[in-house]
């Protein structure tokens, strides 16, 4: 079945996106790219890869920091008056929205979130980043400027010939609850963290 993307305008605080939802992918899962401008025009686009997150990006939560990444993402974007946020609905890095309630439940038990992932049975990433690349080639991207900490999602696009040009670093969402949390993804799972 082939991908099939359905576009509307979509007016936020930060501006006019056109939202794209894309369905029937490879993975089976509904996706979701918010643009703004000219994505095709050099230079290289902005883009952000962001994995869903209930709890950060609609709830506030404090335990990671995907609320205040998401937000600074859009506003870059917004400032640049072009880019593309790709919305994965990878919950949980992967594992769903319930397993990760059952991951915190471990790490208010003392697990940090690399353990807690592994005690559960999955991987300490079940994520694939293959499929945003596919979703940047239906957008007819080739060359992006990424902002992520997270090296696995530079070397997914390079894989997929999606050429990164820049990594952009996005800091942003430090506080007292996700110190630990913060730590680990540096220590553990490679992101590239102070
Ligand atoms: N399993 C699990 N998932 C989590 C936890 N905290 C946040 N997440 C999920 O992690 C994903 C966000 O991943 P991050 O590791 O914060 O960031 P990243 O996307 O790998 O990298 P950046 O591009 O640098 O932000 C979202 O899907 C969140 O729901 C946790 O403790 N356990």
């Amino acid at each position: 079945m082939m991908p099939q993307t359905i576009n509307a305008k979509l007016p936020t605080q930060w501006g006019e996106f056109t939202i794209h939802a894309l369905e029937k992918m490879p993975d089976g899962k509904e996706h979701i790219a918010l643009s703004m401008g000219n994505i095709q025009s050099d230079p290289p686009v902005l883009v952000r890869i962001h994995s869903e997150c209930l709890t950060g990006d609609a709830f506030a939560s404090l335990r990671c920091d995907c609320g205040p990444q998401l937000e600074a993402a859009l506003e870059k974007i917004a400032t640049e008056g072009r880019g593309i946020l790709v919305y994965l609905r990878q919950e949980g890095r992967g594992i769903g929205l319930v397993n990760k309630i059952k991951a915190y439940a471990l790490q208010d038990q003392g697990q940090d979130t690399v353990e807690a992932n592994i005690n559960l049975g999955f991987k300490a990433d079940q994520r694939d980043f293959t499929i945003a690349a596919n979703i940047l080639d239906i957008l007819d991207v080739k060359k992006v400027r990424l902002m992520t900490n997270n090296p696995r999602k530079v070397s997914a696009l390079e894989t997929a010939n999606i050429e990164v040009v820049e990594r952009v670093p996005l800091k942003f969402g430090r506080n007292p609850h996700n110190e630990a949390y913060l730590l680990t993804k540096h220590g553990k799972l490679g992101h590239l963290l102070d």
